[in-house]
């Protein structure tokens, strides 16, 4: 979202609006009219929580993980405190196969750069890597003390660390304590096979209510093929059996729940000393030099071998995947070279500190690239499994033989490595996404949400924060007390003056709760005042969306969301939230680029000129956040008012506008929400590439 910050703030006209889906005919509910309503003394009581994703920190991916500590005894350790395995004879020969695979890896490169034969690495592994593979565990549940409400920060920073993270609230039970010794992670083998997994969507819509997720104390080894936490069957089973306890979880770090080795491999510093050399081999390509305007910022650079490189922060890229390129491949870039000469003038220790996480990937972009394509396969990416015996032999294997053997060795051992380490990545990456897909479906009531990322490297977004309701800015109350409420007979089946009657408002839903009123009609649900039951056909967006969702990286445009099962045309999807701030303040957050006009939406459907609230997405949002625009949108907006009756602060609930198959993109047309005058001079390119296509959006 980096690039596509706020563009001149007086703009402010195409912040996203509620009142374009008010049709002519529809008016504000008469219930608005009751002065009384808006002088309703009710507080904003809900507190929320949230989950705050940010990227690993360097100090998570620069320590070696504990696992390798423990193994390792003080004699065994060279001088970067890595554990060196004496080649067996049998090693040796595995050292040979190791460098004839990678040699014919590196001629399938060369050959056909497009072909993503997954074989081809399947025979650049050596051996299976389960036995050396720690399964982690969860350490069953610790009997927690209840948290209050009040004692819950309302917002949580994520890290990497996972420190006690709160999803809910309960009283402790020793019932856990036997569910949970049963549910672990498995090795990221395992979870590579099953982040393809689809979601079921005949499954469970159990809440887990209490639970304390917190950094690992202990780790048990557990048996092979035991249930992964992280796979979707244990994690609906687990959801199943804490329906009202609070459980203690222990996580794996991001490092410890890597591959051992690859974590041996990345650390060692013979290791990152081939994988430096590798960039040599490059050819100074100012041709293909890279564009600059993918490049964020450039942090650092060093001299290797007398050949200049920099370290260059991408867009869209987490810092986890700063690369070093030479000052050739930056040709086009000289003005952000420029720009970092300045700064380390000023401020040196701060820009070199600032990104530096001991296991950046050196090697080139072009070279993570052409390798990456190597790990793409049809349903994913796969990886590598190795020993770390085998990456011992293969080291040591380079130092005897005739020079030429030594120097086709080197170029195989580069490539290899390289490759290992991208593999590396690629655990991480999963582990990063499974929490992060943990921590989101820990929040969601009653649907699933699966995050999947197969196009690239990428973990979670950067500086999102997950929510499930509105979060009001600090002076801003919501009120939760509607004044009035029905009393229909069979539950609302046989209405008599029902909510929306009494607003004046058309029947929104059928009786399958399927949104039946064009967009542009408010929405009027049955509230706490009303004597019906869930069972009421008019309570939809109340009881949260039944949809599953995937939350994925597309090929063109970053994250998306695409539906996990069919949906059926008028079926509730989910609610649009944010910050609701006033307009003042967006205007301020606008004017300051802290937050992005991509992600505001007005809350002006009862007056376009004279509304108070906006919604800002841009910090904290659920997985709506991700929707991307389409000419030939199949959600549409609809303005819902549930147990807030202010006309200023309906709830935006978005609706299929036709059958969906599982699979597709939900999208919104973002047209639909702007003000339609200046579109064309200010408006962004589309690449939605439907056959309606306007070229571009607000
Ligand atoms: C609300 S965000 C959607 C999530 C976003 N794709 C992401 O990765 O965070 C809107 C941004 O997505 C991208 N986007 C959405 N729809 C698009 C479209 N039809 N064509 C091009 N870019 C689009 C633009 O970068 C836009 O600023």
């Amino acid at each position: 979202m980096s690039d596509n910050l706020p563009r001149n703030y007086n703009e402010y006209d195409h912040v996203p609006s509620t009142s374009s889906v008010n049709t002519p005919h529809s008016r504000s509910p008469e219930i608005f009219n009751h002065g009384s309503i808006y002088s309703l003394d009710s507080t904003n009581d809900k507190t929320q929580e949230i989950t705050r994703h940010k990227s690993v920190t360097p100090s998570n991916t620069a320590k070696p993980s504990a696992l390798n500590k423990k193994k390792t005894s003080k004699s065994d350790l060279n001088s970067s405190g890595i554990k060196v395995i004496r080649c067996s004879e049998q090693s040796l020969d595995n050292v040979d196969a190791a460098i004839s695979n990678a040699e014919n890896v590196l001629k399938s490169i060369e050959k056909s750069p497009i072909d993503r034969n997954t074989t081809m690495f399947k025979n650049l592994c050596l051996s299976e890597n389960e036995e050396v593979c720690e399964d982690i565990v969860l350490t069953g549940c610790k009997k927690k003390r209840k948290k209050s409400r009040d004692e819950n920060p309302s917002i949580r920073k994520y890290t990497q660390k996972v420190s006690s993270r709160i999803v809910n609230n309960g009283s402790s039970s020793s019932k856990m304590e036997t569910d949970m010794d049963n549910i672990n992670i498995n090795s990221p083998v395992d979870i590579e096979e099953e982040s393809n997994d689809s979601l079921d969507s005949t499954s469970t819509t159990t809440v887990v209510p209490n639970l304390v997720m917190s950094t690992p104390k202990t780790k048990n080894r557990v048996k092979k093929n035991s249930n992964s936490l992280l796979s979707s069957n244990s994690y609906r089973d687990f959801r199943l059996t804490q329906s009202k306890d609070t459980a203690s979880i222990t996580f794996p770090s991001i490092l410890e729940n890597c591959d051992p080795a690859y974590q041996y491999i990345v650390s060692d510093r013979r290791v990152q000393d081939f994988i430096r050399n590798a960039k040599m081999m490059e050819p100074d390509d100012e041709v293909n030099a890279y564009d600059p305007t993918e490049i964020e910022e450039i942090i650092n650079d060093e001299i290797i071998l007398g050949t200049h490189y920099y370290l260059v922060k991408w867009k869209k890229w987490s810092r986890g995947f700063n690369t070093w390129e030479r000052y050739g491949a930056l040709y086009n870039s000289q003005k952000l070279i420029l720009k970092y000469i300045d700064n380390k003038k000023t401020d040196e220790h701060v820009n070199r500190s600032k990104y530096v996480n001991g296991i950046e990937l050196m090697m080139s972009r072009k070279m993570i690239s052409m390798i990456f394509e190597i790990f793409r396969t049809e349903t994913g990416l796969c990886l590598v499994g190795i020993l770390p015996e085998v990456i011992t032999g293969v080291l040591n294997s380079h130092e005897d033989g005739p020079i030429r053997k030594q120097t086709l060795q080197l170029h195989s051992l580069q490539n290899f490595l390289t490759s290992i380490s991208l593999g590396y990545f690629r655990q991480q990456q999963l582990s990063k996404l499974q929490l992060w897909e943990i921590e989101i479906n820990a929040m969601t009531k009653s649907s699933q949400i699966k995050v999947v990322n197969n196009m690239d490297l990428e973990g979670p977004p950067d500086f999102f924060g997950y929510i499930k309701d509105y979060l009001p800015q600090k002076n801003i109350i919501i009120p939760d007390d509607p004044p009035i409420g029905c009393s229909c007979r069979r539950n609302c089946l046989s209405p008599e003056e029902c909510c929306y009657e009494m607003s004046g408002c058309l029947k929104a839903y059928d009786n399958n709760k399927k949104i039946v009123v064009p967009p542009g009609n408010p929405v009027f649900e049955c509230n706490k005042k009303c004597i019906c039951t869930e069972a009421c056909p008019n309570r939809v967006v109340q009881l949260g969306s039944k949809v599953n969702i995937c939350i994925y990286k597309t090929s063109k445009y970053g994250w998306g969301i695409k539906s996990a099962q069919d949906i059926q045309k008028g079926q509730f999807v989910g609610k649009y939230i944010g910050e609701i701030i006033t307009v003042k303040e967006s205007e301020q957050r606008l004017k300051k680029g802290t937050s992005s006009l991509d992600n505001m939406w007005n809350l002006d459907f009862d007056d376009s000129q004279n509304y108070k609230y906006i919604i800002d997405g841009t910090h904290f949002a659920n997985f709506t956040y991700f929707i991307n625009h389409s000419c030939d949108a199949n959600l549409n907006v609809y303005a819902v008012w549930i147990n807030c009756l202010d006309r200023n602060l309906p709830e935006l609930a978005l609706f299929a506008s036709r059958d969906i198959s599982a699979g597709e993109q939900l999208t919104t047309d973002y047209f639909s929400r702007c003000n339609q005058d200046t579109l064309k001079k200010n408006g962004t390119r589309c690449q939605c590439d439907m056959k309606n296509c306007q070229g571009y959006y607000f």
